[in-house]
């Protein structure tokens, strides 16, 4: 493989208290032909301000690790905090403002809505939130990821790695103190996805000036995507397998080629 390292090596940042604690985290599954035990027993804490790659085999529950950890799914047994506030007696309303106040989103099919211009998926958290959007902030949001002048376009209307950016803006204008992206780079071209990662790359080292240090979670099976990451947190059948601070594409890769089964 050819992965070099990227123009985003950065500096560490001191790690604060945890934005995301999963303790002894499980998650079963009954399906039909039997149990599946998607997560064994997975304990993590997330630091605020950090930014964090989940990698590991297809199957081996990173995406069920995200959903849990973001409250859209529970655990079967364990525990999980956001910000210091626990998720497993919130109610479903209770649950949802948090997210609303806490969390932002960014999948790799983009969600914005396609009847609203990409303004208004900026502005659509503040307005769920009953907060009355602030004009010049939305628009600096969209200036920041270098959608300056396509405010008013709709989301077909925009290239995937635009949409891409236009969900970006909108966790930049809501601030959520932790943005989960799952795959976010996985529909854009190389050049697209590099701006995708280094808008999140940023995300976590601006200066706070006001409220929580950003913190990111990324799913990825990109080795050079994780590699813009200050932790990458491996992942097998399951459990957490194994971790990597700062590391380059090239010993992510070979670290994931360990744990890929021998096909
Ligand atoms: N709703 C469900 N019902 C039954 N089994 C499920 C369900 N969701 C996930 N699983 C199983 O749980 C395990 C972990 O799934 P998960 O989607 O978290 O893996 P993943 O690492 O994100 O995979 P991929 O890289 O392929 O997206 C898999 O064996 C999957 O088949």
């Amino acid at each position: 493989m050819t992965a070099t390292f990227p123009a985003a090596v950065h500096a560490p940042r001191p790690p604060g208290p945890p934005a995301v604690v999963l303790d002894d985290v499980t998650r079963t599954y009954r399906s039909g032909s039997g149990t599946v035990h998607a997560l064994r027993g997975v304990s993590h804490a997330f630091a605020a301000g950090t930014f964090t790659a989940i990698m590991g085999p297809s199957g081996s529950g990173k995406s069920t690790l995200m959903q849990i950890a973001a409250g859209l799914d529970r655990p079967t047994r364990g525990s999980v905090q956001v910000a210091g506030t626990g998720l497993a007696g919130l109610n479903r309303t209770t649950l949802t403002r948090l997210r609303r106040q806490m969390m932002g989103f960014v999948f790799q099919q983009y969600n914005l809505l396609d009847a609203l211009t990409a303004y208004d998926n900026v502005a659509l958290p503040a307005r769920l939130a009953g907060r009355r959007p602030n004009r010049a902030e939305v628009i600096g949001a969209l200036e920041q990821v270098g959608l300056h002048g396509l405010a008013r376009r709709r989301p077909p209307e925009l290239s995937g790695g635009q949409q891409q950016r236009v969900a970006i803006a909108r966790a930049l204008h809501a601030r959520p103190a932790v943005l989960f992206a799952d795959e976010p780079t996985g529909a854009l071209d190389r050049h697209a996805g590099r701006d995708v990662l280094e808008l999140l790359r940023n995300l976590v080292d601006a200066p706070v000036t006001h409220g929580p240090a950003q913190t990111v979670v990324m799913v990825t099976h990109d080795p050079l995507a994780a590699s813009y990451a200050d932790s990458v947190l491996f992942l097998a059948d399951g459990q957490v397998v194994g971790q990597m601070e700062r590391s380059d594409a090239a010993r992510i890769a070979a670290r994931m080629a360990e744990l890929e089964p021998v096909r």
